[in-house]
């Protein structure tokens, strides 16, 4: 099976280029080829492939930038994914998309299923809905997998963030009031690639599905797990503070659990351990130290 990915930098789009099993070829394309604030180019793309499936693993992350740039956010999250979408459609190739937990308000305590009303607090938010409405749109056979707290060795993230910031202080603070699922980008993309396998055998199901790791934790808590996981010498300690302490352009969700129920029953995929993977996410780092 070969495999039509857009984006080769980010988190995810390496996870893919280095996890694609045997039998699974992954062609990924850069902004050189297609850069998303040019939805014609992303269409063109998927209409020169000769691959079976398209993923699109590029978008527009920086929350707190998308607040002041919502016309970028909106093209690269929105209208480029709706490109892909509708041109996937018309060759009758399975498209797969990943969205968010920020299209949530962060309301309650229950973890959010995927007909749970959507209300995203913020632009970045705002443009992944977007994105998830123009795909929808598009009539074909897509996947969307709503995801959350991406982390991985590489490119921008929390982990990597506590471990650098961590290094340096004695005592951070950190918000305990916004609860969520970290994911490892290697278990993001071992989930695609299960569910393009199930295409490719004429048995996938295309739908909104969710997908984090497990257990639902605070930024607080996951900065405690993080310094402990770490060898820094003279570990942090962590402040626990209200989202009110910690201001930022975009708000974000207070309850960005995710029930990854429906992804179990349809697809066999379970929630991962993030504990496990942020382990092998620390040790990769430091090996490369
Ligand atoms: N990061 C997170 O915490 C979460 C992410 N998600 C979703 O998961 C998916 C993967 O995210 P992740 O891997 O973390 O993202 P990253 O921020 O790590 O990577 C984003 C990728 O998109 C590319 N990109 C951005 N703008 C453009 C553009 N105009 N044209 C072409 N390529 C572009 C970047 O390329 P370049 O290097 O050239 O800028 C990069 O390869 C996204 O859909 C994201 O919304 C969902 C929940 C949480
Ligand atoms: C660095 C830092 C952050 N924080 C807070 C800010 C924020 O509420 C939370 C996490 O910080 P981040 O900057 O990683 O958060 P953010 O960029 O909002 O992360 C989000 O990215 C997008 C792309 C998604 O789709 C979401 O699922 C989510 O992963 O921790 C602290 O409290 N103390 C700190 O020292
Ligand atoms: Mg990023």
């Amino acid at each position: 099976m070969r495999i039509l990915v857009f984006g080769t930098t980010g988190q995810l789009a390496r996870e893919l280029l280095r996890r694609a099993p045997e039998g699974v070829a992954v062609q990924a394309v850069g902004r050189d080829t297609a850069d998303l604030t040019d939805p014609a180019a992303c269409a063109a793309a998927v209409a020169a492939t000769d691959a079976d499936l398209i993923l699109n693993a590029a978008a527009y992350t920086a929350v707190d930038q998308a607040e002041t740039d919502r016309a970028t956010a909106d093209l690269v999250n929105g209208e480029a994914p709706g490109a892909m979408a509708r041109a996937a459609a018309a060759r009758g190739l399975p498209f797969l998309h990943v969205s968010t937990d920020y299209v949530f308000d962060g309301s309650g305590t229950r973890p959010w299923s995927e007909g749970d009303p959507v209300a995203p607090l913020g632009a970045y938010g705002a443009s992944k809905l977007l994105g998830e409405h123009r795909v929808a749109e598009a009539g074909g056979q897509a996947v969307i997998l709503r995801t959350a707290w991406v982390f991985s060795a590489h490119g921008k993230n929390f982990v990597k963030t506590m471990l650098r910031v961590g290094a340096e202080r004695e005592v951070l603070s950190v918000v305990d009031d916004q609860r969520g699922g970290p994911t490892a980008a290697t278990d993001i993309a071992d989930a695609l690639f299960t569910i393009a396998a199930a295409f490719g055998k004429g048995r996938g199901v295309p739908g909104i599905y969710h997908f984090a790791g497990a257990p639902t934790v605070s930024w607080a808590d996951f900065a405690e797990a993080i310094f402990a996981a770490s060898s820094l010498p003279r570990k942090p300690v962590v402040n626990r503070i209200p989202s009110s302490d910690y201001p930022t352009p975009a708000k974000r969700p207070g309850n960005s659990a995710l029930d990854c129920s429906l992804l179990v029953k349809t697809y066999g995929i379970t929630q991962p351990d993030w504990r496990k993977s942020l382990a092998d996410v620390i040790g990769e780092l430091e090996a490369e130290a």
